[in-house]
């Protein structure tokens, strides 16, 4: 279970980017984030890998208070940790079959990952998520030539490598056509639902959000302003939280 506890940021000492924000989230669920640009849905997203500091508040994910941790024992945490983003951040040049094995990277020594030696497991692993994503057929070919959903079930199969307990999603489909959005937003579906991870995603698309999510949060001006199930979600909330 993911547990947020009164966690703020501020990036300049005058506005705060986010408020006292609490938040729960279970395993094998999805947690839609929206509210309107700015509202703090990246940082809030950051803040639950800690890639963000001078934050306050607390972040546990089963019980472990990431914001307590080492940099050592944070490393380590945060394999147990997915991420996803619009932009994909693939290496374009290389192979799908390339780019989802760096997603064991995190787990090799640093030698072991400078010579990119992978095992014959972690290939043979590598291959059944591109297969489970769709791709076989391209498994062997150089990312440039993928569409953006294409690109972004790479960055799902790279991800699921970590073997994570937990997806961040930063905006996963808002570079997509509607018919790639829904193809990632059911794969995601599917990563709670059968593998029962935790799934937090950014969203700007509401109707997206209640097709898909068990819960939704909004965020505006850095303050959380709402939170429940999606049926909860009425027309005039909507109206207010994107005022
Ligand atoms: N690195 C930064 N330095 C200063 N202010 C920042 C920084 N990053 C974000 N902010 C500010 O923090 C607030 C929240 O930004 P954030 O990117 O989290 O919002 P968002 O909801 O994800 O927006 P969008 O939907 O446009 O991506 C905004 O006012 C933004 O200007």
């Amino acid at each position: 279970m993911l547990t947020v506890t009164a966690l703020s940021k501020r990036y300049t000492p005058d506005k705060p980017s986010l408020e006292a924000v609490d938040l729960q989230a279970d395993v094998g669920t999805i947690t839609a984030v929206i509210g309107p640009s700015g509202a703090g849905k990246t940082t809030l997203l950051r803040s639950l890998n800690q890639l963000l500091k001078d934050d306050e508040g607390q972040v546990c994910l089963d019980d472990v208070d990431l914001r307590q941790l080492s940099k050592r024992d944070l490393q380590k945490a945060r394999r147990n940790i997915g991420m996803i983003f619009q932009n994909y951040n693939l290496i374009d040049a290389l192979t799908v079959l390339e780019n989802v094995l760096h997603g064991c990277l995190g787990a090799k020594s640093t030698l072991a990952g400078m010579f990119a030696h992978y095992t014959a497991e972690e290939k043979q692993e590598a291959l059944k998520l591109i297969d489970e994503m769709g791709l076989s057929d391209f498994a062997y070919t150089a990312c440039k030539h993928l569409s953006g959903g294409q690109k972004q079930r790479v960055g799902i199969a790279r991800a699921l490598m970590q073997h994570p307990k937990m997806m961040l999603c930063d905006e996963p489909i808002a570079s997509l056509d509607p018919k790639s959005a829904q193809m990632v937003m059911t794969i995601l579906r599917r990563l709670a639902d059968d593998k029962g991870l935790i799934v937090v995603v950014n969203l700007h698309q509401v109707d997206i959000a209640t097709e898909f999510a068990d819960h939704i949060v909004a965020l505006n001006h850095g303050r959380k302003v709402f939170d429940g199930v999606p049926a909860d979600l009425q027309a005039a909330q909507i109206q207010a939280i994107y005022a």
